[in-house]
Formats: structure tokens, sequence, C-alpha cells
């Protein structure tokens, strides 16, 4: 009888909390993320090699509080790079948690197949007791060899659930359950290795290829009482090409911030209302006409991605809000 081959999955690291180190058993809070190397990752996990044959490499090795445009772009190249090698079956990206969702969001709008790319990581260092990660890696890894997951985008794997990149955030500073689908909630769950969507697969947009260079600069602004016109005159005078306006509610405005927005717009600057609420979604309204901008269910540092390769493409107010309704 001849043995079923197992999936190859291949891991990306990244760095994070899920390969952080700490002084003790018992530190959860004081570690250095990104200190434990690929291969002692998988070791700590000898269960893999039962499910799938595993290999992996670093990409990097941050605490992904410092992640930046340059390597989110090498990220989404190398992945590339993997997705198109035919004995590659799916990918595994090990990644901090503090801006994971950015990069899975990033990746699902530049990469394109229908191998499964899962991210995840940890909430407690890979030293401390109860650490998340090992877990997390192999229902991550459960996933990546799912045929269920296929077709389904980039996805993230944290806590026994399942997310699509374009919902999940971090809710939680400490908790193992931080990451949460606030709008359309999880997709599905990992339960003892058994993988289980919940939905049919939902359609998938990939809107543009991996950048070549730099990207526009677009900064997010946080609404407030009280606010001053201050940071939208600096952002002007610095002219940026775009204004993430983290507003309160649903992406409101103060009269005071309002007259220095409409003068960045003047100048060419775009301005997407989003919220800072954390869910539901900032719809157009009569209040806030184009050129104003809105995010829909996409939190501020999201719309801020999008933002930033819509405007790589010279589009204008309308067509930006066109793609913006997709979420
Ligand atoms: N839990 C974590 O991974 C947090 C860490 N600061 C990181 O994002 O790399």
């Amino acid at each position: 009888m001849t043995k079923e081959r197992l999936p190859h999955i291949h891991i990306l690291a990244m760095g994070g909390t899920i390969a952080g180190r700490a002084a003790n058993a018992a530190e959860t809070v004081g570690y250095r993320a990104g200190a434990i190397g690929i291969n002692e990752l998988l070791e700590a996990v000898p269960q893999l090699t039962d499910i799938a044959e595993v290999t992996g490499e670093t990409v990097a090795s941050i605490d992904s509080k410092d992640m930046t445009e340059a390597l989110m772009i090498k990220l989404a190249r190398r992945t590339e790079e993997c997705l198109l090698d035919d004995s590659i079956d799916g990918i595994v990206i090990t990644h901090g948690t503090d801006t994971l969702e950015e990069s899975a969001f990033f990746l699902s709008l530049t990469l394109s197949s229908a191998k499964p790319v899962i991210f995840t990581g940890a909430m407690r260092p890979a030293t401390a007791l109860s650490a998340d990660g090992p877990l997390n890696l192999l229902d991550a890894v459960h996933t990546a060899s799912s045929p269920d997951a296929k077709n389904r985008g980039i996805l993230v794997v944290m806590n026994g659930t399942i997310h699509d990149a374009s919902d999940v955030t971090k809710r939680h500073t400490s908790r193992v359950d931080t990451f949460q689908s606030p709008n359309r909630g999880a997709i599905g769950a990992v339960t003892g290795g058994h993988v289980h969507f919940f939905y049919t697969a939902a359609p998938v947009h990939n809107l543009f290829p991996i950048p070549s260079g730099p990207l526009p600069e677009v900064e997010i602004l946080y609404g407030h009482e009280n606010e001053s016109r201050i940071l939208v005159d600096a952002l002007i005078n610095s002219k940026v090409s775009g204004i993430i306006y983290a507003g309160t509610g649903m992406g409101s405005i103060s009269e005071t911030v309002l007259p220095a927005l409409r003068e960045a717009q003047e100048q060419g600057i775009a301005v997407v209302r989003a919220s800072r609420t954390g869910s539901g979604a900032v719809i157009p309204t009569s209040d806030y006409p184009l050129p104003f901008i809105s995010a829909g269910t996409l939190v501020p540092q999201k719309s801020r991605i999008l933002l930033q390769l819509l405007l790589v493409k010279k589009m204008n107010p309308s067509e930006i809000q066109h793609v913006f309704n997709l979420y």
C-alpha cells in the first residue's frame, strides 16, 4: 500500500512574540520578540511532522511594532515566490501580533492564489508558562493543509479561530483571544486539529500588483473632543498624499477640523473618514459628500494601506470610494 504524501507547508518567520524569549517562564510581558529562530520554533511542536512536511525560513526577526513598508513588500514578494513553487501546498506566516492585521491585509490585496496562506502569532512568549504559540502554529499548519482553506485569500488563525484578513483586528493588549472580527465574526474554527469553516468562501479582492517602490505617504489622525487643527495643518505643510481621519462615531468630524480637512482636499490630499470605535461601517452621507471618502468597515490602519495602493493607481475620490465600498 502506498503511503499518502503529506502536504508540504512552508513557514515564513517574521519574528514577534511567538518567537519571543523571556528571562523566566513566569514572565509574559517583558521579553525580546523575535529572539527564537525558526528551527527552535518548529522543534517545540514535534506534532507538526504528523500532519505535514514542514519547512521554514526566516524573513525577519522583529517586534512587529517596527514593521515597515519595505518589509511588508519583501514578505509579499517571498510569499508570492513560494506560492509559485509547485512543491509547496500551503504557507504559514508567523508574525508579531501588533501589526499582523496590516501585513495580512496587505497580502490579501496584492497576492492571488488558490493555495492557503495563514498568518499566526502568539500573545505569550515561547518561553512562558502556557505559551499560546505552539498550539497556534499547529492550528495554522492544520488550516494550511486543509483543502477547505483553498481559494479563501489570506487567513489569520489564532486561539482556535479562523479570521478573514479584511475584518480581523487586534482588540486586547494582552489576552490570547485578542484577535476578533468585529463586523462579520470569525469564519471558522480549529478544534482538536479539525478545521471547520462556517461559511462558503467570500469573493476575494486581489486588486493590486505588489508595489515596486515606496508607497505614497498617508497619515492617520485620531478624533477627540476639544480638537484643534494643529495636526491637520502640519500634514498639509508636510504635503502628505492622504489622511485617514479616525473620527468619533461614524467618522464624524468636528467643526474645528472640518474646514482644515477641506483645505487639505483643496491641496489635493485624499481624505478618508474611518471610525475610532473599532467596529461598524462608515458610509457616505450628505454631511460629508465627495471628495470625502468613507472607509466602510475597514479600521483606520487598514484604510491607510488600501488608500496608499489606490493612490499609486492615481484614482480620484469617486473611484477610490467604489473600492472602499467593497468593505
Ligand atoms: N504579541 C506580540 O506578538 C506582540 C509583539 N510586540 C509583536 O508584535 O511583535
